[in-house]
């Protein structure tokens, strides 16, 4: 499986972190300004915490429809949370959705914010969601989900960090320029929103339609909900990868059976599952798909230079994963195996027997689930095409009688942006100064579905600017952000604002002094 005889690319690349990090010059001392601020947010770090306690406690999980309802309370604590902060709110109405079984759900809110509206500021955009993934106690928690627990300086619960913790320590930023009766460096614009662990769904359409209303005033966009590349070392965040979700259902017939009296003269869908799933990864990773590494965009001299120098400590992140060994044994293929080419992880199955004990049942129906991450210049109608045939020639060969279906519920497309600009230049001053240290410029291999619906809908200037460490354990048990990340975020944030007014202002002076000039 060698991935890197694929066809050029890097022409869409215009970026290089590495000449920036050597152009960009800032201080790590901070102002009067900047200590007056850090010192009120380190005052209030408890009632931050509080805050973040109160969210934790929604079981906002978009996944499970039972809860919906959950994630609709959540948009309204939301709501109410940014027009306690003098914002002004408008609760989207998406509609509904019908789920894979055909119930109709009603789909979340999107929460479009606006605070400040001074023509002389730049006006940032921050998107951020309040659902969170499934998660209960006997999965292997150590604590409840839901009940923020602090354990040697490390926040506990649910969304801490994926995404309640950061989305709350943008609005403490915010807040405590109000709280200091400080001018307003810059007019925020919010966008929250509900679905993002299920898709995003919705969100795209109102994007458009909001593009020429809403984000017509918008210059910068940022997104803080990803993490850093290492437990200690702050991030800035450039690229990620897109998703392709599908279900594979096989079915024999409209009942479960006994396996005593059935069981060796039926085709049973769960074999006929497993061999479709078996036959999609090799061992050492590929994916098996004919014609999926097609599109991938091919690696260049200068990319593999650029991998080469990013700092990464293979047994940290082995560490924080909790397993034996990768698949690969240097810095420079794990991080172009999480970045830049396609990987196909397996989800579950639903309707095998899963609990604890012994049913001898043969499923009547099954349904596969797995996902297969999209890098640059993947197509989603063409990946979904390849599997489709791919589990189709598998299934075909097995002369199975049952049914199969495929479909792709869900489509995601990678993201990759350029940095020299605005936007990166403040972010990276900011973290100089909060953090006493330069960022990595990183990808990320996991999906946010909303960078590149901004990026390609609203053209502006996108960002990721994380503020959860490597450990925190996205989607995992036990799940963290770290007091330390969340108020330091929070300075973050701040030190942000400041750095975006000041380049925003000065670039904008300058262009006008060339105009009159
Ligand atoms: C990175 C972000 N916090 C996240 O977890 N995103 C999800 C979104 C998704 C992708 N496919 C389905 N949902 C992820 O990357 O898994
Ligand atoms: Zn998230
Ligand atoms: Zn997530």
């Amino acid at each position: 499986c060698n991935v890197e005889f694929y066809p050029s690319f890097l022409d869409s690349i215009h970026f290089s972190p590495v000449l920036l990090s050597k152009a960009v010059m800032s201080s790590s001392s901070s102002s009067a300004l900047e200590m007056e601020i850090f010192q009120y947010i380190d005052d209030h770090q408890s009632d931050f915490i509080k805050d973040l306690k109160e969210w934790v406690a929604v079981e906002s999980d978009s996944v499970q429809p039972h809860l919906r309802k959950e994630v609709m309370r959540m948009m309204v604590l939301a709501a109410d949370r940014l027009a306690a902060l003098g914002a002004t709110v408008n609760s989207v109405n998406l509609g509904s959705h019908q789920l894979p079984d055909g119930r109709v759900l009603p789909l979340p809110s999107v929460i479009l914010g606006e605070l400040g509206k001074d023509p002389q500021n730049p006006t940032v955009c921050f998107y951020g969601h309040v659902d969170v993934q499934p998660a209960k106690k006997e999965d292997g928690w150590n604590t409840d989900p839901y009940t923020l627990t602090e354990i040697d300086g490390n926040l506990y619960g649910r969304g801490a960090t994926d995404n309640k913790g950061p989305v709350l320590a943008w609005i403490n930023a915010v807040e405590t320029f109000r709280a200091l009766k400080l001018a307003m460096p810059v007019n925020f614009k919010f966008v929250i929103e509900g679905m993002e662990e299920a898709g995003s769904l919705g969100l795209e359409k109102l994007l458009e339609e909001e593009n020429q209303s809403f984000f017509s005033d918008v210059d910068y966009i940022v997104i803080s909900d990803n993490l850093w590349l290492s437990n200690k070392k702050p991030a800035l965040t450039y690229g990620s990868r897109g998703n392709a979700c599908f279900f594979v259902e096989v079915e024999c017939g409209s009942k479960d059976l006994h396996s005593g009296t059935f069981g060796g003269i039926i085709h049973e869908p769960l074999l006929d599952l497993i061999a479709l799933l078996d036959s999609l990864v090799d061992s050492t990773g590929c994916i098996q798909i004919p014609g999926i590494y097609d599109g991938v965009a091919a690696l260049t001299e200068e990319e593999r230079k650029l991998y080469g120098s990013i700092e990464f400590d293979l047994e940290e992140h082995r560490n924080n994963c909790g397993v034996k060994k990768f698949l690969y044994g240097t810095k420079e293929e794990i991080l172009l195996h999480l970045w830049r080419y396609p990987s196909l992880s397996i989800h579950g199955i639903e309707g095998a027997f899963h609990e604890p004990g012994i049913k001898t049942v043969i499923p009547a129906k099954v349904i596969g689930k797995f996902s297969i991450r999209q890098v640059p210049h993947m197509d989603l109608s063409v990946v979904k095409q390849q599997v489709a045939e791919h589990l189709e020639g598998v299934f075909s060969k097995r002369k199975s009688p049952n049914t199969l279906k495929v479909s792709m519920p869900l489509g995601a497309k990678p993201w990759l942006a350029g940095v020299n600009d605005l936007l990166y230049k403040a972010a990276r001053r900011a973290i100089k100064t909060v953090f006493g240290e330069d960022p990595d410029f990183i990808r990320d291999g996991s999906t946010i579905p909303v960078a590149r619906m901004f990026q390609t809908i609203t053209q502006k200037s996108v960002m990721m600017l994380p503020i959860g460490a490597a450990d925190d354990g996205e989607h995992s048990q036990n799940e963290k952000i770290s007091r330390y990340n969340y108020i330091e975020g929070t300075k973050l944030f701040a030190a942000f604002f400041l750095e975006i007014s000041k380049l925003h202002r000065n670039s904008h002076e300058t262009s006008h002094t060339e105009t009159i000039n």
